[in-house]
């Protein structure tokens, strides 16, 4: 019997990304379950490939967002994993912390109950000018960690530097974003998410800093860059008597699978994202208070055991909710029905009834400068379009 054909599934990738993700073993299994993974060609327009059922993507910059646009406009069935809005507020390290405060999901539910979570104390500060004003940091206790308000994957995105005293702001480049060091072991919770599938890994991380060592330190500022992903680097540079201080003490504790899994769950629905992963650290002065300090897009997949099968899965499942007409690819499987209106006319009126709040309209178009007009009952209501 011939096998049920579930679907063809774009992928547009860096190089980097491309061969630490596209491995055999993935394009193996996947084929073996009826989906097959094509590369996009980026020197094409994106418009004249396919059929794709699916796009799966971490590329950047306004041309390519057009493309997938004029794409899912000319193939309104076509899941893009994930949507470039939604993943545009991972690109800023204020707003991409912002989502966790907005966060309302259920803390302590496990048995030793207690847990709770947050972002840590953080400011960003803009121009040189500001750096230099003492009130702008003052509610900040020192050390601090000055991270580049920009998460855009570059290498600079990634540059952080560890400042013990104020003496040493006036040597960092805004904007950048300035973040209470907060020691937690020297352990780091990477948590993995592929829809609703969860999995959490412990790695390497900063070591603590003792009061002591805060007062004795000879630099003010110590720079790096990547910590957590240091174990897959091909040469260690300067930084290496830093990092030699560092070692993964394998008895810590994981965090309770439960909790992370609403933190997980909860992150998913607020982003509208499938493909992300989240860096959770514990607050050693508290034992049970967990904070987030870094949400990215579309992670290293490849360093997670058995990826091949999460992510096949995963595909599988979405291939089949599409079959069925569910609306995926938003980042959770219970939200909104969409209404498909095709006319050739013009100047035709969609009347959308719903008593949902907080509903989003989609309207897709090939004419430019299209102006849309939504009408609603109910005061104070702002409309984007
Ligand atoms: O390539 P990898 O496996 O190191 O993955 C990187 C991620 O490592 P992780 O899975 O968290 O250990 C890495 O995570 P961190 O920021 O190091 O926590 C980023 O997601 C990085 O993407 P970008 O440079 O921010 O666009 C990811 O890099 P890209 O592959 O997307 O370039
Ligand atoms: N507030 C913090 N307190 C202690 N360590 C931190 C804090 N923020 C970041 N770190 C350490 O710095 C590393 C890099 O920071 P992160 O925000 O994850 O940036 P990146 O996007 O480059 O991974 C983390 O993996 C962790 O080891
Ligand atoms: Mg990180
Ligand atoms: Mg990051």
């Amino acid at each position: 019997m011939a096998e049920k054909k579930h679907g063809v599934i774009g992928y547009a990738l860096a190089p980097k990304k491309q061969n630490s993700f596209i491995r055999d073993s993935l394009l193996t299994l996947a084929s073996s379950r009826g989906i097959k993974l094509i590369q996009i060609d980026s020197t094409k327009p994106l418009i004249d490939q396919g059929p794709f059922d699916c796009i799966l993507h971490k590329l950047y910059g306004d041309d390519w967002k057009r493309q997938l646009q004029q794409f899912q406009i000319r193939n309104p069935n076509a899941v893009i994993l994930d949507a470039p809005e939604a993943i545009e507020r991972l690109h800023n390290r204020i707003s991409m912390l912002q989502v966790v405060s907005e966060l309302r999901v259920r803390v302590g539910v496990d048995e030793k109950g207690g847990e709770t979570f947050g972002i840590p104390k953080q400011i960003v500060i803009y121009d040189k000018e500001t750096l230099s004003d003492g009130q702008a940091w003052e509610s900040l206790k020192f050390p601090v960690i000055a991270k580049p308000l920009v998460a855009d994957g570059s290498a600079k995105s990634h540059k952080m530097a560890l400042v013990f005293s104020h003496g040493a702001l006036n040597k960092l480049k805004p904007p950048i974003v300035l973040q209470e060091f907060v020691n937690h072991g020297g352990v780091i919770f990477k948590v993995y998410v592929v829809g609703n599938h969860v999995r959490c890994v412990k790695r390497k991380s900063l070591p603590d800093v003792s009061e002591e060592k805060v007062l004795g330190v000879s630099e003010d500022l110590l720079s790096f860059s990547q910590v957590s992903n240091l174990a897959n680097r091909d040469s260690v540079d300067d930084d290496e008597k830093f990092y030699k201080m560092m070692s993964l003490d394998d008895t810590t504790e994981m965090p309770p699978q439960a909790f992370i899994v609403d933190i997980a769950s909860g992150l998913r629905r607020a982003m509208k994202l499938n493909l992300f992963n989240f860096d959770v650290i514990r607050d050693s002065r508290y034992g049970n208070r967990y904070l987030i300090i870094d949400i990215n897009y579309f992670p290293g997949y490849a360093k997670m055991p058995g990826y091949e099968k999460v992510l096949t899965d995963f595909f599988v499942d979405l291939m089949c909710k599409k079959e069925l007409g569910e609306n995926v690819g938003k980042g959770h499987g219970d939200e909104g029905k969409s209404v498909k209106v095709l006319t050739e006319e013009k100047d035709i009126s969609v009347k959308v009834l719903t008593e949902e709040k907080d509903i989003s309209v989609k309207v897709l178009t090939e004419e430019k400068d299209k102006s849309v007009k939504v009408l609603t009952e109910e005061k104070d209501k702002s409309v984007t379009v």
